[in-house]
């Protein structure tokens, strides 16, 4: 469906324009018109699917850009993603004049306070600096109209609840209420409700909870070797952009430097780091100045980054919601992607749990043997060589050039060429991970065999207890995961590369009719 048919102005159908959205997808589609009738809405759409845009067109749309007071109030988990949703909706926005303005941690509440003085019409903010600002006087929200849950069900988990009902005392009982996200379990739905006023839930059907852009493998492996087959594995798909998600903060330092050590170009974020570190990480990696992303859960929701095509769970998530959405940060507006999750026998019923979840199998992934993974490294090796040659001004090399090649032939030249590109030594790079707490045993204990997909517990599954987040006083919760997340794995295919532009096996993937976008060079 396309945009004008959605009831929206003129601004910002110019805006959608020039933001290169030609067709609304399904959840737009559906949501937005309720949106715009004042509805209370919960879209639940998979991920990369433009939930973004279909709450923030409304809001957009029903912004009077003649008032300074904050009409609309957005809740994020993480810091990243509220300056995400702040920067799409300014753009978004624009031709409007429509002021939004993104309130987080870890950066200085000063400027943020002066920003909101010059009057904002759309606030973006993590709990934790919102709830600063309402204790300060600094935000008022008294003429919010429309408040919007952006992951909502981990903003109603038991980590963000207590911030959230702070923040809704600051708000107007009479406003719209939107709730968004790629997953809504069962008791986290019943408690949103509580927040909302006859909400219409708009589920965009799936057979699948995680998206089918994304081709889903697992490893399974012993713990002491998983570093090493990551690395193999690494060598042989040669991914152009990868996140690797890790249980611990420690985990994310470690893997990081492991990775550097065996020559992969890899930076952590997570919330131990500066906000000043995890943007320039972030943006390192938008930039593909790096490769690899190494990232406890902060990064798992929302994060909107092109061109990662592989997400690898090194540490499985405890809650197979968790996978949903760090698995989504690939394959995203129609895209094609690629996830490796590592599994060792003792979660194997960790595993099930996600299966019966997305509804989905993942594909055994067999462990590569170390001749494969130097192959897999001198076909890099190669292709760099290769482009070095076509950019080489061999003028400035001439001289030591004809030295070299007077004394050696052209294969031997070659080969030292290749072994120093390659630098396969590195591979062997001795490093050890500390050891990790492993998941609390299942129930069922591990039952090995065939995979039922049995979900343990409850209807949502959901474990109780608090679930992680550094929870720093006046801050925001920027992070989850600061509890244990585990992970598991075995193998029977290695799943192709990026760069070797190995196709993937089976039928050509179709592209998402959900997404398409013109270039506007
Ligand atoms: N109608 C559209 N046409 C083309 N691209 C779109 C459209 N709507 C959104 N996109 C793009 O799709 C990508 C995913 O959008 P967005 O981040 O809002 O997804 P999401 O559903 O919120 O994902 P997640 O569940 O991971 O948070 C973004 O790059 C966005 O610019």
């Amino acid at each position: 469906m396309k945009f004008s048919e959605l009831g929206l102005s003129e601004d910002l159908l110019t805006a959608i324009e020039k933001h290169g959205y030609v067709e609304a997808t399904p959840i737009q589609e559906q949501t937005i018109p309720l949106t715009l009738a004042g509805k209370d809405v919960i879209g639940q759409a998979q991920t990369g699917t433009g939930k973004t845009a279909a709450f923030g067109l409304p809001i957009l749309e029903m912004i009077d850009t003649n008032s300074r007071d904050v009409q609309a109030l957005i809740v994020s988990p993480t810091r990243e993603l509220a300056i995400q949703t702040q920067e799409e909706l300014f753009k978004l926005g624009r031709d409007k004049h429509v002021r939004v303005q993104a309130v987080f941690g870890g950066s200085d509440i000063r400027r943020q306070i002066t920003n909101l003085n010059h009057g904002a019409n759309i606030v973006v903010g993590t709990p934790g600096r919102l709830i600063d600002h309402i204790n300060r006087g600094t935000i008022k929200l008294g003429n919010v109209k429309t408040l919007v849950l952006d992951e909502a069900d981990e903003m109603l988990n038991m980590g963000f609840l207590e911030d959230i009902e702070s923040i809704l005392k600051a708000v107007p009982d009479k406003r719209q209420t939107l709730l968004f996200s790629a997953t809504m379990p069962t008791a986290i739905k019943r408690i949103g409700v509580q927040f909302m006023t006859d909400p219409e839930h708009i589920q965009i059907a799936a057979k699948e909870l995680t998206t089918d852009l994304v081709d889903q493998y697992y490893v399974r492996v012993r713990d002491n070797e998983k570093f090493d087959t990551l690395t193999r594995i690494l060598d042989v798909q040669q991914p152009e952009l990868a996140i690797l998600f890790g249980r611990t903060k420690r985990r994310v330092d470690e893997l990081t430097r492991g990775l550097e050590l065996r020559g992969f170009k890899a930076a952590g974020i997570h919330g131990d780091l500066t906000q000043q570190k995890r943007s320039q990480v972030l943006k390192q990696f938008k930039a593909k100045e790096i490769e690899i992303l190494v990232a406890t859960d902060v990064a798992a929701r929302g994060l909107d980054i092109s061109g990662v095509t592989y997400v690898y769970n090194f540490d499985i998530p405890q809650d197979p919601e968790s996978y949903v959405h760090r698995i989504g940060r690939t394959g995203r507006a129609g895209a094609h992607g690629n996830s490796v999750t590592f599994v060792t026998n003792a979660e194997m019923d960790y595993l099930k749990d996600i299966e019966k979840l997305t509804k989905k199998r993942m594909q055994p992934l067999k462990p590569p043997t170390r001749e494969e993974a130097v192959a897999g490294r001198l076909s890099v090796a190669s292709a760099s060589v290769e482009a070095a040659v076509s950019a080489v001004d061999a003028s400035l090399f001439a001289e030591a050039a004809e030295g070299l090649v007077e004394k050696y032939d052209a294969k031997t030249l070659a080969a030292a060429l290749l072994s120093a590109v390659a630098n396969v030594a590195e591979m062997d790079e001795s490093f050890s991970l500390s050891h990790e707490r492993p998941l609390p045993r299942k129930r069922s204990g591990f039952g090995g065999g065939r995979r039922d997909g049995g979900r343990q517990g409850g209807g949502n599954g959901r474990r109780g207890g608090y679930r992680g987040g550094d929870r720093r006083s006046g801050g925001d919760r920027s992070e989850r995961g600061s509890r244990e997340r585990r992970s598991y794995d075995r193998g029977s295919r290695t799943g192709s590369g990026d760069r070797s532009q190995r196709g993937q096996s089976g039928a050509p993937r179709r592209s998402s009719r959900d997404f398409v976008i013109r270039n506007n060079d």
